[in-house]
C-alpha cells in the first residue's frame, strides 16, 4: 500500500455539510432562538454560508439530498414531519450557481441519487454546474435508501441493495464515455470565417449498449474544466466500499470511534491499491459536528444549551429512514442485532457489529443522534478541537470532515472564526488552495488539468467503445483493438495509450511513429 505523501503535517480538508431543509442531522435544533436553518428557502442564506465557508477555507459546501420521506419510525411519517426532519425538503441544485456567483475557489459537493436518473440527462446537469462554476463541481454518488423515494418514483418498491450498486456501475461508465469521450477538447473551434462552431470530425457517439442503459449518440454538452466532476461516494458496506475503492475520489463514511472507522478505512484503501490505485489518491470523510467557543467550559455550556433542544422522536424518524429499521417496535434497553436491510446497511452496522465491544440500545441511538446524526460530536475550545481532530486523522487514517452543524449558520461561523485558525497555525489547513478547480484543491495539484491525476482508474480504463478503438487518423493500427488494451501494434513500434491530463486511456492516444497526440478519428 503506497505510503502516505511524505510531508507533514498531514492536511486536513473541511467539508461543510447541510441539506435544503430545517432538520438535516440535528433535528429538533430549529426551534434554539440562533437557528436560521427555516431560511433554506432564502437564497441569501445559501450565499451568505458560502461566503463564510470560503472565508474558511472549505474544501467544498457538500449538500445531502433524497427523495422520500422518512416513514419507517412507528410506520408513519408524522414524528419526522413533526420535527422537520428533513421534510420539508428542497431541491439543492439551483442555489448552487447564485453560491459561485459570490465565491471564487469554494466547491459544490451534490448529492444526486443515480437511482433515479438517466446519464445522459444528469452528465449534463452535471456539465452544466461544472461550467457555470468553473470547474468546482463534487458529484455525491448516491442510490437512495428510502422506500418512500422508490414508491413515488416509478418503483413499487426499493432496488435491492447490491443491485443498485450494479446500476451505479454501468451509470458512471456511461457517464465517463460522455464526459471524457465523446468531445474533443478542440472541437469548439467558432470559426467565423469558415462559418463552423464545432469540428464535427471532432466529436463522437459514445455507442453505449450495456444491461441497464443504452445510450448511442453524442453528449450534448462541450467539456467543462474538470470533464468528469470530482465523483465522491457515500457508503460503506462492502459492495459501497468496492464501489468507492474503484471510483471515489472522495468517500463520505459514517463514523463512531476511531478504531472502528479506521478498519473500514483500511479496507477501502486496499480495494483501491488492488484497483491499481494509489490508495491516498481516495480522500475520506467521516461526519462530525464541532461546538466550539473560546473556552472548553464555555463551549460546554454551549452544548448543554444545544442538546437540551434535541428532538428524541426526530432522531428515531431519521434513523429509521437510514437504516430501515423501526426501533419503536423494540424495548429502549434492547442491544440492536445487524440485518441486511435495503437501507444504509452501514448505518446499522456502526451500532451493532462494526465495534464488538459496544452494543447499542435504542434509547443510546436516538440519544447519540440528537446533535449531528451518525457522526461524533466534539465539544471545546478551538485547541480542543483542533486536537480531537487531528486524533482522528491519525488514529482512523482519514482525510477530513464532512461538518454537521448543530445550529446554522452558527455552529459553521464558530468554527470559521476560532477552529480554522487554529488548524492553519498547525499546518492542516492551507491558506491559500492550490490550482482553480476543486480537484486541483482537493488534491493540493498546482496546475490545473496537469498531466498526472488522480482521477479513478475505472475513467482512465474507460470500457470499450464499439468493441474497437476507431481507427487512429494517420496511423492506422494494424488491427482495431478492444480499447482497453493499453498498448496498440503499429509499424513495428508501439503506440502508448497514453493518460493525457484528465482524458482517459481510451480517449487520446500520442503515437510514437507520428508523435501526433489526439483523439483517434472515428472508424
Ligand atoms: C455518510 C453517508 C451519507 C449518505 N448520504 C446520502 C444522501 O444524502 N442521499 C442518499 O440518497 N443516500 C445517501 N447515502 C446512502 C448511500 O448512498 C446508499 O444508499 C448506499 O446504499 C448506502 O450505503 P451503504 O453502502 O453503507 O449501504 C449516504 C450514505 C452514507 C454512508
Amino acid at each position: 500500500m503506497t505510503s502516505l505523501p511524505d510531508h507533514s503535517p498531514r492536511r486536513i480538508h473541511l467539508n461543510a455539510f447541510d441539506m435544503a431543509c430545517v432538520g438535516h442531522q440535528s433535528p429538533g435544533l430549529w426551534r434554539h432562538p440562533d437557528d436560521q436553518a427555516h431560511r433554506y428557502t432564502d437564497l441569501a442564506y445559501w450565499t451568505d454560508l458560502a461566503r463564510l465557508l470560503e472565508r474558511g477555507g472549505f474544501d467544498s459546501l457538500f449538500i445531502a439530498d433524497v427523495l422520500g420521506v422518512y416513514d419507517v419510525y412507528q410506520g408513519s411519517r408524522d414524528a419526522a414531519v413533526r420535527q422537520g426532519a428533513q421534510i420539508p425538503l428542497s431541491d439543492p441544485l439551483p442555489a448552487v450557481s447564485a453560491m459561485a456567483a459570490v465565491t471564487e475557489r469554494l466547491g459544490f459537493g451534490i448529492t444526486v441519487s443515480l437511482t433515479y436518473e438517466q446519464p445522459y440527462k444528469l452528465a449534463r446537469t452535471l456539465t452544466t454546474l461544472d461550467h457555470l462554476t468553473k470547474g468546482r463541481i463534487a458529484w455525491n454518488v448516491v442510490t437512495s435508501y428510502l422506500e418512500s423515494a422508490a414508491r413515488n418514483l416509478g418503483l413499487g418498491e426499493q432496488v435491492a441493495h447490491d443491485d443498485r450498486y450494479e446500476v451505479a456501475e454501468e451509470f458512471l461508465e456511461v457517464c465517463y464515455k460522455l464526459w471524457e469521450y465523446s468531445w474533443d477538447d478542440d472541437a469548439v473551434v467558432r470559426d467565423r470565417e469558415r462559418g463552423v462552431y464545432t469540428d464535427p470530425a471532432r466529436i463522437r457517439d459514445i455507442a453505449h449498449k450495456g444491461r441497464y442503459f443504452t445510450v448511442p449518440g453524442v453528449f450534448l454538452s462541450e467539456p467543462s474544466r474538470q470533464r468528469t466532476p470530482v465523483i465522491f461516494q457515500a457508503g460503506a458496506s462492502p459492495r459501497g466500499r468496492a464501489f468507492a475503492a474503484r471510483h471515489g475520489e472522495g468517500v463520505f463514511i459514517n463514523a463512531v470511534n476511531p478504531r472502528a472507522t479506521r478498519r473500514i478505512v483500511d479496507d477501502i484503501r486496499a480495494k483501491a491499491a488492488a484497483e491499481g490505485r494509489d490508495p491516498y489518491s481516495v480522500k475520506i470523510f467521516i461526519l462530525l459536528t464541532a461546538i466550539t467557543a473560546p473556552t472548553d467550559e464555555e463551549a460546554q455550556a454551549k452544548y448543554a444549551d444545544l442538546i437540551s433542544y434535541a428532538s428524541y422522536e426526530g432522531a428515531l424518524a431519521l434513523y429509521g429512514g437510514w437504516s430501515g429499521l423501526d426501533l419503536s417496535g423494540l424495548a429502549p434497553d434492547q442491544p440492536l442485532e445487524y440485518t441486511d436491510t435495503d437501507a444504509v446497511r452501514s448505518a446499522l452496522a456502526i451500532f451493532s457489529t462494526a465495534d464488538p465491544s459496544r452494543r447499542w440500545t435504542p434509547d443510546q441511538v436516538a440519544r447519540y443522534l440528537g446533535i449531528g446524526g451518525i457522526g461524533p460530536v466534539v465539544v471545546g475550545s478551538a485547541a480542543t478541537v483542533a486536537d480531537e481532530l487531528e486524533g482522528w486523522v491519525e488514529e482512523a487514517d482519514i482525510d477530513g470532515f464532512n461538518l454537521a452543524y448543530a445550529t446554522t449558520p452558527g455552529t459553521f461561523t464558530d468554527f470559521v472564526d476560532l477552529v480554522v485558525p487554529e488548524l492553519r497555525t498547525r499546518g492542516r489547513v492551507p491558506d491559500a488552495h492550490t490550482g482553480t478547480t476543486l480537484r486541483d484543491a482537493s488534491t493540493g495539484r498546482a496546475t490545473p488539468g496537469s498531466a498526472t491525476t488522480t482521477r479513478p482508474l475505472a475513467i482512465a480504463n474507460s470500457p470499450s467503445v464499439n468493441g474497437t478503438r476507431p481507427a487512429h487518423s494517420t496511423c492506422e493500427p494494424s488491427v482495431p483493438l478492444p480499447l482497453d488494451s493499453l498498448f496498440w501494434e503499429h509499424s513495428g513500434s508501439v503506440i502508448d495509450v497514453a493518460a493525457h491530463g484528465r482524458r482517459s486511456m481510451a480517449v487520446l492516444i500520442s503515437c510514437h511513429c507520428c508523435g501526433s497526440s489526439r483523439a483517434p478519428a472515428r472508424s
